[in-house]
């Protein structure tokens, strides 16, 4: 397969202020790929160097094996970009929301007509069409700018944070939409300051932080090799406090449990087990579970993404 992103040693600053430091990476085509990283990090700033709305200082950006600035015209059709804010007209309805971009697009016509009712069904608001904009709520705006952006059949879908703000009915929507267009071929890039979102959507990542790849590749890779393992323990009674395994460290609160990292899993639930037996506690789930992003952010760079 070949590469549908290829960005290297890009360099970004606003008056002096350097917001890219010599970003590298690249994406497999049909891959979807997450842009993860905290505020500020340069996720939209790379997403708009990438969709040719921004000139970078420095470094080579290239889209199917075309340079974004040689060849913009051929590869902005080749490109949906959704913006991090929408951007619809609210006294129109879905449907001629969606014909004004068309056009823009230069898609015309009875063509056109169809290809607004396949986008709409394809963001779950095929039955909207013909409601004003303003009566929709925050995550329908954002379906309808994703719709927008998949008019003229583009090959690379860049989204920039589509899910902060919305209710999860609206996000449910859009990882089915993802998913759909990847199984059609298409690559998605995704930016994200949520690790959960990576996990469950992305088969290749890049964290950056500080306008630098921290870490980079398939997401089980990354999480192999700058994860920690954990042991996670739930008890029957719930609300109660786990016992603190001696030898270890203290467990941090999960789902409906608690979660202690740790590079030696089978010894922490061998002790852990040992300590809920002393307190004659009830174990209803007690196992070793693989490591996740956020150990891959601790480690990385000594904060938790959440604090950011
Ligand atoms: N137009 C601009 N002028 C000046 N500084 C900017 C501009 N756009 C972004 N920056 C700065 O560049 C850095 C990277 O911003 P960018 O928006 O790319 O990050 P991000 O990871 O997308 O974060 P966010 O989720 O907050 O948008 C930040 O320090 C930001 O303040």
């Amino acid at each position: 397969m070949g590469k549908a992103i290829e960005m290297a040693q890009v360099a970004k600053s606003y008056d002096g202020k350097p917001a890219l430091k010599e970003i590298s990476f690249e994406v497999r085509e049909g891959s979807c790929f997450g842009l993860l990283g905290p505020n500020g990090a340069g996720k939209s700033t790379s997403m708009k160097i990438l969709s040719g709305l921004l000139e970078p200082d420095r470094g080579s950006v290239s889209v199917f094996g075309r340079d974004v600035r040689k060849s913009a015209r051929e590869i902005r059709q080749q490109i949906g970009y959704v913006p991090q804010g929408i951007t619809l007209y609210e006294k129109l309805s879905a449907f001629d929301n969606l014909a004004f971009f068309g056009e823009m697009y230069g898609v015309r016509g009875s063509a056109l007509k169809r290809r607004i009712g396949e986008v709409l069904e394809q963001v779950g608001l095929a039955d909207r069409a013909k409601d004003a904009v303003e009566k929709f709520s925050g995550g329908m705006k954002r379906r309808v700018n994703l719709a927008a952006a998949l008019l003229h059949r583009p090959k690379l879908i860049i989204m920039d944070e589509p899910t902060v703000g919305i209710d999860p009915q609206s996000r449910n929507h859009i990882f089915e939409m993802i998913r759909s267009l990847q199984q059609g071929g298409v690559t998605v890039l995704y930016s994200t300051h949520y690790m959960e979102e990576v996990e469950t959507l992305c088969d290749e990542l890049a964290i950056i932080d500080h306008g630098e790849v921290i870490a980079k590749g398939e997401l089980g890779e990354v999480l192999d090799r700058f994860g920690m393992q954990a042991v996670y323990l739930e008890l029957q009674e719930g609300g109660a406090l786990p016992p603190v395994p001696s030898g270890f460290g203290k467990p941090a609160p999960r789902e409906r449990g608690w979660v202690l990292e740790t590079p030696s899993p089978l010894d922490a639930l061998t002790a852990w087990a040992s300590a809920c037996k002393a307190r004659s506690l009830k174990v209803k789930q007690l196992e070793i579970v693989r490591p996740s992003l956020e150990s891959v952010f601790l480690s990385l760079t000594g904060t938790t993404l959440r604090d950011n």
